[in-house]
């Protein structure tokens, strides 16, 4: 049964809860080791003499791996500490790759805004081998003319016809889970987006397909930060590779169709968008975009929902209070306007969206020589913002350790602090433009489950997480639901 209001001892915890986004930990042997590792000091590139610029200066970290292995680690409490010990810009080498860290609102502004087009896109790097031609590893004037012609897809008309499907097809399949036994959240809500995903991008029943999909679409998404970066025999970038020709094989097989009919579905938007000039995207592209496109959607929302649904089992007094806001709603079907209703459930989203940002770097590259801050960035290194680590940071957020989604509140709204205090979706010219969507497919995850069940998560379970990719539970989230009678 879902209780009241937290405890002095329960306080005590919660401000417990998100220590690991914040220190470095020494729980393990590892880890120890990670952290005697002595500081190597050293200049990215010196500034061009009377420019009055300053250095970068990073740590180099260890030999060939820099700290690659850190970052897998230990995540935002490494980045946070780069910040403390160097300044919003710094260097590495992870994985090989040359890299100027970016952190703090106001260096990221200068790299999102963009003044003198100095930083293209720094993606390629990762995901291109698996991800090639999509929308956010495009720049300058061909982002532009394929974003606009992407924005087809995103109109409001379309919008509601994908909510009219997502809703039924959430609750159909939400009010089916087991209850009374443990269940392991994350993989029963990435198959459940997956589903979505077929639905409203494919118009397309992915069921018997299903699982060889999803293994494809995870296997693309966890090749990008593999260690070793060769197709070996049961390596993460071989079996990414492998996903590809899965990927492209399906959606090259559903083109023809695709073309010939017009349907409400993404992947029909995306065959039929058309500019005042009459240019349309070619076959490639439609493909491209499209295995892209789910992928973005795909685990940046499951990742999202898992989150509201773990913090909402830890904090049983704001389970209790979005409940009842979800409950009060008038009868009648929930469309967008009941969904944009939800003001509780936004906050409690947003700060799930602080404390846990499902894309945690904005990677770019500097196609020639730049500042940032006075500081001097040569072309052609790869410049990571760490976006994650902007919502943690106290010069900004009140207690950022806490789960407090009242400081989204419009008497509050801390995300206010700075224009990129608060960048879980990016910003900028590639700021998500699935955003709104995705807001609204978590909203309509998390009212079915409130709906159906009730659930509470042990006070000493703490969510592993990986920073392998994006930030996912590695045990699956495991939680018990209980049905609301
Ligand atoms: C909670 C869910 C989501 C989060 C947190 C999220 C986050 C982000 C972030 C941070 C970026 C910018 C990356 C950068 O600048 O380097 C981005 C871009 C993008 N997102 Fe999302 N996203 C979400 C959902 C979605 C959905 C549902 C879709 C599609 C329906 C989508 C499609 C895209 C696309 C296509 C881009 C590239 C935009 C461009 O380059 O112009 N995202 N997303």
């Amino acid at each position: 049964m879902v209780t009241a209001q937290p405890t002095p001892d329960s306080a005590r915890r919660l401000a417990r809860e998100n220590r690991r986004f914040f220190e470095i930990p020494s729980s393990t042997l590892l880890d120890r080791l990670l952290r005697l590792a002595p500081e190597r000091s050293k200049v990215l590139a010196e500034p061009p003499p009377g420019s009055g610029l300053r250095p970068v200066v990073g740590d180099m970290a260890l030999p060939f791996v820099g700290n690659g292995l850190a970052f897998l680690r230990w995540g935002p409490a490494l980045q946070l500490d780069l910040y403390r010990r160097f300044g919003p810009v710094s260097w590495c080498k992870p994985l090989g790759n040359t890299t100027v860290f970016v952190t703090g609102p106001e260096a990221t502004q200068v790299v999102v805004s963009n003044k003198d087009k100095a930083f293209g896109q720094g993606w390629d790097y990762y995901i291109e081998r698996f991800f090639p031609r999509g929308l956010l590893l495009l720049q300058f004037d061909e982002h532009m003319f394929h974003r606009r012609l992407m924005q087809h897809a995103f109109t409001r008309d379309r919008l509601d016809w994908y909510f009219a499907e997502l809703t039924t097809l959430a609750d159909t399949a939400i009010a089916r889970w087991p209850a009374d036994r443990e269940l392991q959240l994350y993989p029963t809500i990435k198959s459940l987006t997956l589903e979505i995903a077929g639905e409203i991008f494919m118009a397309a029943d992915v069921g018997p397909e299903r699982d060889r999909l999803n293994d494809a679409f995870v296997a693309c998404t966890r090749a990008p930060l593999s260690v070793i970066r060769f197709p070996i025999p049961g390596g993460h970038w071989r079996a990414g590779i492998k996903g590809r020709k899965v990927l492209e094989e399906y959606f090259y097989r559903m083109l023809p169709s695709k073309r010939e009919s017009v349907e409400g579905d993404f992947f029909s938007a995306l065959c039929h968008a058309e500019t005042e000039d009459g240019e349309r995207f070619s076959d490639e592209d439609v493909v491209d975009h499209m295995i892209f496109l789910i992928m973005a959607a795909h685990d940046t929302s499951t990742i999202t929902a898992t989150t509201v649904a773990y913090y909402l089992g830890k904090h049983p007094e704001w389970q209790d209070r979005v409940r009842a806001e979800v409950l009060a709603r008038p009868a009648g079907p929930l469309d967008i306007a009941a969904l944009e209703q939800l003001k509780t459930l936004e906050m409690v989203i947003k700060e799930c969206l602080r404390l846990v940002a499902p894309v945690p770097g904005l990677v770019r590259k500097t196609v020639k020589d730049t500042e940032i801050l006075g500081q001097y960035i040569p072309a052609g290194v790869t410049v990571a913002v760490d976006n994650w680590v902007n919502h943690l940071l106290p010069e900004y957020w009140t207690e950022p350790e806490q789960f407090d989604p009242d400081r989204f509140s419009d008497e509050r709204r801390e995300d206010k602090s700075h224009r990129y205090a608060w960048v879980p979706f990016g910003a900028g010219a590639h700021k998500c433009i699935g955003m709104h969507f995705g807001m609204l497919e978590v909203k309509t995850i998390l009212d079915a489950m409130l709906r159906n069940y009730e659930w509470t998560i042990p006070a000493d379970y703490e969510m592993p997480w990986s920073y392998s990719s994006m930030p996912f539970p590695r045990d699956g989230a495991p939680v018990v639901l209980h049905r609301r009678g």
